[in-house]
């Protein structure tokens, strides 16, 4: 089941919900969840709840009518809330009597709070209900003015930040950039794509089932975006048992680094090597000088002199020097990691492979390997290239895009920004390779992402962190994997149920 939905299927879903529940149960179940998350905001940065100011800004669909029944909500718990309407003529009939009913004020301007860095007295929240499931293209007009200014007041978006597309997570203008995003019933695919427009994320149960979408039906078999939750992740890092050798781990061969670009092999090695208890093998021109630095590597001089391999990482630092041992590498069945030199000096052979293979780019690589620009659409652009060379494609970023040549796609969200530091895709190319030749090979690829950014996280070390090298990243994989694993166990045996995001994209909300 898909962690993050696309709209139009979520639109039929709540149509599904509305009949099977009572008209108006979703709406003022996700009403009154918006209502908690802006009580517990005031709370945390504004010093308290009753009294303080909340600024709705609303727009003509049912996000705007979630805005005014919180809106209500929070006006009898002693809450001073104020609703400006984008259009007054077009606001929800139903959601505007309530918010009337209340005492709510009505007002035409959010004015800046006094003291914008400080929290404390002044400072509110500003609700954005602009648009949410329908929204499309930029904001328009005064929400555009009001959200392109920074109050100094807490944004909370409800369902989606407007401005940023639903589907895609794109903005092509002016935008909400959230403090926090309170999505209702499921996370969409914007969640996913542009968590720097959403903010924190907490999830409101509107009434959908919880153990998946059966009634309902419509959600079934969906595609979405699929996020590895914690206990998958963990249970797919593979782990020798009593059995094993350092050849029935898998054995990875890497053709990787050259004269010209030595180091790259060597934090592709680091990658590899930090990833399996196995045994990793550098072959060709840059092998010699990858040993020196990981003597845990086995050498040979080509693929033909090579002992038996499981799999190949080919490219990091690669020169022109290794066309015709990559080429020798591809023309093999076994599976195959293509990043970076590689995607530039043999992309037909990559695109001819019927072995499994997966190619690692980023946006520029992307770009010259496939012949088109990424795009609005990351997503979508990912699948579309996974489609035609049947290839896995992992399109590297903040949110890298894992797409199957079947069809499914999965998203890994860094959390942290930290691994944007040159080298450090050498070494996930290398952490792919270890677990394509090992027994987690159809999940290589998101789960090489996943620890990635764990270890970038642990690298660099507690919140504000600091720089890292892509060594120091390599350093900390093994406690990145110890930490999935750890935490994966944990999540066997849960004792409550969580509201907000649980960075694994599977969270659950909980409505009192
Ligand atoms: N129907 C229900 O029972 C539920 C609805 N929910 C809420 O309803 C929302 C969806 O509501 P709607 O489908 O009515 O539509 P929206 O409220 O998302 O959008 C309303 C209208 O705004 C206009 N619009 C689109 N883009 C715009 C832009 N950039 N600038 C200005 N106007 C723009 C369009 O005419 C659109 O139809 C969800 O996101 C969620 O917040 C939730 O309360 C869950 C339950
Ligand atoms: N803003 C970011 N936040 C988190 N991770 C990022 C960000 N930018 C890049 N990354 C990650 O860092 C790595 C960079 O890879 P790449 O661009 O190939 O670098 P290099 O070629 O120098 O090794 C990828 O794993 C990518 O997902």
């Amino acid at each position: 089941m898909p962690s993050y939905y696309p709209a139009a299927l979520v639109k039929r879903a709540d149509e599904s919900l509305i009949r099977a529940l009572a008209p108006g149960v979703p709406m003022r179940r996700a009403a009154f969840g918006l209502a908690q998350v802006v009580l517990r905001e005031l709370r945390d940065h504004a010093g308290g709840a009753v009294g303080q100011k909340v600024w709705l800004v609303v727009g003509v669909g049912d996000n705007g009518a979630d805005a005014l029944w919180a809106g209500a909500f929070l006006k009898r718990r002693g809450v001073d809330v104020r609703a400006l309407l984008l259009n007054p003529r077009r606001a929800h009939p139903a959601g505007l009597a309530a918010f009337r009913r209340a005492g709510g004020k009505f007002v035409d301007d959010v004015p800046d709070a006094p003291a914008p860095f400080g929290g404390g007295p002044g400072r509110g929240v500003v609700v954005d209900g602009v648009v949410g499931l329908s929204g499309k293209g930029p904001l328009r007009g005064h929400a555009a003015e009001i959200f392109s200014r920074p109050s100094g007041h807490r944004v909370v978006a409800v369902d989606l930040p407007s401005g940023v597309d639903p589907d895609t997570g794109a903005v092509a203008g002016p935008a909400v950039t959230a403090d926090v995003t309170v999505a209702m019933g499921v996370f969409k695919q914007a969640h996913a794509l542009n968590p720097g427009r959403c903010g924190r994320l907490e999830l409101v149960d509107i009434g959908y089932p919880e153990a998946g979408f059966g009634p309902l039906g419509v959600l079934d078999g969906a595609r979405g975006l699929t996020a590895l939750g914690q206990e998958r992740l963990a249970a797919l890092l593979p782990a020798p048992g009593p059995g094993d050798d350092k050849y029935t781990q898998g054995v990875l061969g890497v053709v990787a680094g050259s004269p010209t670009y030595p180091g790259a092999g060597a934090l592709c090695a680091s990658g590899a090597l930090a990833t399996t208890s196995g045994m990793v093998r550098a072959v060709g021109p840059g092998a010699k000088a990858l040993v020196a630095v990981h003597p845990e590597l086995v050498v040979s001089e080509d693929v033909e002199s090579t002992g038996r391999v499981n799999a190949w990482v080919l490219g990091p630092g690669a020169d022109e020097s290794t066309r015709a041992l990559l080429l020798r590498a591809l023309a093999t069945d076994l599976p195959v990691v293509a990043d970076a030199s590689a995607l530039r000096l043999v992309p037909d052979a990559i695109k001819r492979r019927s072995a499994p293979t997966v190619v690692t780019p980023h946006e520029r690589e992307f770009e010259a390997f496939a012949g088109r620009p990424v795009g609005a659409d990351r997503a979508a652009a990912a699948a579309a290239l996974a489609t035609e060379c049947g290839a896995t494609v992992l399109l590297k970023g903040h949110v890298t895009i894992i797409a199957e040549p079947g069809g499914q796609v999965l998203v890994n969200i860094a959390g942290n920004s930290w691994a944007a530091t040159a080298g450090s895709g050498d070494v996930l190319s290398g952490m792919i390779g270890a677990l394509l030749a090992s027994a987690a090979a159809e999940h290589a690829a998101p789960v090489a992402a996943a620890i990635h950014s764990r270890a970038a996280a642990l690298a660099a070390g507690a919140e504000p962190g600091a720089p890292i090298t892509a060594s120091a990243l390599a350093a900390r994989i093994p406690d990145a994997i110890r930490s999935a694993r750890a935490s994966g166990l944990a999540r066997r045996t849960p004792s409550v149920r969580a509201a907000g995001r649980t960075g694994d994209g599977n969270a659950i909300g909980s409505y009192p």
